[in-house]
């Protein structure tokens, strides 16, 4: 164990593994989830210490090998693909499985949207296996606009079949994970016509490729779409389909009827899959920037450099720019931790009522859900290319571990809902609510009561440890913000824009204001949730000044917001940025710890930077001696070299 690292440990003035069972619900919840990676990472196969000298192909491959251990495992241990041990599974392989899209959209759209006689049929064949799906709605032309799909799937009433087509090059299937060249199945999103009329998006199974030998159908081109930014283990494909015939039973009907058309009570039901994972994508952005954060601290903390006083080379740690770089980082992903616990339960009890035939909810799950995936996967991934620019040049080596999980999660600002798409969304429920705040529901209950102006009484330091006078100021910023755009809105349609044209002139305020409502919303859940759980005093104040971070942190970063509302003026944002260096200070004896409390294996993070023993330097030398240019000492393009060192300028 590094010497820095032990001493930081011992410095630490709450119980680390108090914190760890916290995070994780309980000791138990801890115990499986310790026991699940073991399950993995003692299984060579995980390995990923050679992750950046394979080729694609070869990541592919590598992919579907631990796709069958991973299957194998939750054979022998029953685990179901729908159950929390399979997530968390899921989420220590840290990277996306081809088969990634058949578990967490193929399996669910059947099962929120398949009749109960389709899914007798086709949840047995999808959860044993016998079948391999992915979810394919996005095309070469339309990604967000759902209502611009141009895949048809025409009902033939002759012969009781479906033929589904891709008219256009830009009605191909493009971007669905697994496409490419895993799956044989897919849930389709095409346009349903019958009796020559368009009733709109609907879901339909369509087999893509043989169960024998796994060759393209009759009327199938399709194949992976080449390289992206990460989901290299992912095929994520293209499929053009030339009028395929589909039995009429493989379109999904629990809410809707094809033959004599019955439609579904509301049409957004078929999206329902899209809102899950966005619930989960909350929690992820927690784990990923939690991850992060304990590679940079814990490098922090090792690694001296430079003079604060001279002849004493400090862990740059001790610097406050790296300690206000880091440790709102740390704040951010606790925030989003209790902010995921929340959307789930939300999510649970709205799927509930869905089941019970209660749609009504479901535009109030979309519209938090889609404003809160934005907002902390945007930050989140702000957060990571924080961490990894605070560990210098050996953050931008693959050693780091940043690359190999920050790749897959850049694209959390575009898939499952391009992020000011959802913004935009989650807004357009938020100024319904505005203008009718009798139907707001409690996460917008501030909308309820009259906007009146309030002046922060914050005269000390100490006045900026207040909960509740913290979530106020972040409320008001919020109204603030709302109220002036709706005033902005009516004035548009008053001076005769319609309402469309009026939303966009003034899209920017509103992606303001639906930014600030999602801050608001992070800041009230985040100190709600603590005064609910049950802690030890010294952990509490641990935990304390680690939320008026992230609060204080909020204001500091979005001043002028707060200056703007009238509700806070100079003086004030001054005081609240003399509390962030107090407590800096005061997480600063802490920070390791925090981190620990995280409580991520080694083979989890893959770091030089981040193991636990915190021995960074003989690691980053291991690794580099790993390359492939150093098989030997005298590499063989040596004879290119030569040529250029005897050629004359
Ligand atoms: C350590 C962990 C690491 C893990 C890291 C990796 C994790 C990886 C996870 C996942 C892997 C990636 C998988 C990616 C899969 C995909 O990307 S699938 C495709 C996703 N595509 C989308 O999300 C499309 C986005 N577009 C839309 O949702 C819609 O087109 C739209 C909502 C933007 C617009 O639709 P439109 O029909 O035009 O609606 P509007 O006319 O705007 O009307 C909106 C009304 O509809 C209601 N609504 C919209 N969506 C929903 C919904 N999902 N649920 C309920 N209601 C919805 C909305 O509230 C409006 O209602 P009102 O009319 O009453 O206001
Ligand atoms: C890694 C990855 C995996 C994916 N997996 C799948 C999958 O398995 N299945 C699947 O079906 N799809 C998948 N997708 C596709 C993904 O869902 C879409 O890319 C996403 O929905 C965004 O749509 P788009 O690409 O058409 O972007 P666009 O909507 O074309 O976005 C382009 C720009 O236009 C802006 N814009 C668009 N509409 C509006 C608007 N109304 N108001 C303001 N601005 C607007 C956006 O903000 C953005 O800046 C995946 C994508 C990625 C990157």
């Amino acid at each position: 164990m590094d010497a820095p690292l032990l001493k930081e440990r011992e410095r630490a003035t709450f119980n680390v593994t108090e914190l760890i069972h916290l995070l994780n619900g309980s000791e138990e919840e801890t115990k499986r989830r310790k026991e699940l990676e073991s399950w993995l990472y003692n299984n060579p196969v995980f390995r990923q210490d050679d992750r950046y000298q394979i080729s694609r192909e070869e990541v592919y491959e590598r992919g579907l090998q631990k796709t069958r251990e991973l299957v194998n495992l939750c054979r022998r241990k029953n685990i179901k693909f729908d159950s929390l041990d399979f997530a968390r599974l899921n989420i220590s392989t840290l990277e996306e499985l081809p088969f990634f899209l058949h578990v967490i959209m193929f399996i669910p759209t059947i099962r929120g949207q398949g009749t109960e006689e389709q899914k007798r049929k086709w949840l047995p064949l999808a959860e044993d296996l016998k079948i391999l799906g992915t979810y394919a709605q996005t095309e070469l032309g339309h990604g967000t606009f759902l209502r611009g799909l141009e895949t048809k799937a025409t009902y033939d009433v002759s012969s009781r079949e479906f033929i589904v087509n891709s008219p256009t090059i830009t009605s191909m299937k493009w971007w669905p994970g697994g496409l490419g060249k895993t799956c044989n199945y897919a849930v389709i999103a095409a346009q349903l016509y019958t009796k020559g009329k368009c009733y709109g998006i609907h879901m339909f199974i369509v087999q893509l490729r043989s169960l024998e030998d796994h060759k393209p159908l009759p009327g199938v081109t399709i194949g992976d779409i080449g390289n992206k930014y990460g989901f290299h283990t992912v095929d994520n494909g293209f499929l053009r389909l030339d009028n395929v015939r589909i039995p009429y039973e493989n379109m999904l009907m629990r809410y809707a009827k094809a033959c004599d058309y019955i439609p579904p009570v509301n049409p957004k039901i078929n999206y329902g899959t899209m809102t899950s994972i966005r619930v989960d994508l909350v929690k992820d952005a927690s784990v990923i920037l939690a991850a992060a954060s304990t590679i940079a601290i814990r490098y922090s903390a090792v690694r001296h450099q430079t003079e604060i006083r001279p002849g004493e080379e400090p862990p740059v740690l001790d610097y406050i720019t790296q300690q206000f770089k880091l440790f709102p980082q740390i704040a951010t992903a606790i925030a989003f931790h209790f902010a995921g616990d929340y959307m789930h339960r939300i999510y649970d009890k709205v799927q509930s009522e869905i089941f019970d035939g209660h749609l009504s909810a479901i535009t109030e799950l979309h519209g938090i859900s889609a404003g809160l995936k934005a907002f902390t996967t945007d930050t989140s991934i702000a957060g990571v290319e924080i961490c990894r620019r605070a560990c210098g040049g050996h953050g931008y080596s693959n050693a780091s571990g940043f690359q190999r999980f920050y790749e897959n999660w850049l694209g959390s600002a575009t898939y499952e809902g391009e992020n000011t798409v959802m913004y935009l969304q989650a807004a357009r429920y938020l100024f319904k609510c505005y203008d009718n705040p009798k139907e707001a529901p409690e996460t917008m209950s501030y909308l309820r009561y009259p906007q009146n102006k309030m002046e922060w009484n914050v005269k000390s330091a100490d006045d900026v440890s207040n909960y509740a006078t913290l979530i106020t100021a972040f409320e008001q910023r919020a109204l603030s913000k709302i109220s002036s755009t709706a005033k902005k809105l009516k004035n548009l349609t008053h001076y005769g824009m319609n309402r469309n044209d009026a939303w966009n002139a003034a899209s920017v305020d509103i992606l303001h204001s639906i930014k600030a409502h999602c801050h608001y919303f992070i800041v009230k859940n985040y100190m709600q949730s603590l005064n609910h759980l049950k802690m030890s005093s010294p952990l509490r104040q641990v935990m304390t000044a680690v939320a008026l971070l992230y609060a204080n942190y909020g204001i500091d970063e979005h001043a002028g917001d707060f200056l703007e509302s009238g509700f806070m003026n100079g003086k004030q944002i001054n005081l609240v940025r003399a509390k962030i260096l107090q407590l800096l200070k005061e997480i600063r004896v802490n920070a390791v710890a925090i981190v620990d409390s995280f409580d991520f294996d080694d083979r989890f993070l893959r770091s030089a930077l981040g193991a636990y023993d915190g021995n960074v330097y003989n690691r980053l030398f291991k690794w580099a001696k790993l390359s492939p240019l150093n098989k030997t000492e005298v590499h063989s393009s040596y004879k290119y070299l030569r040529r250029i060192l005897q050629s004359k300028l």
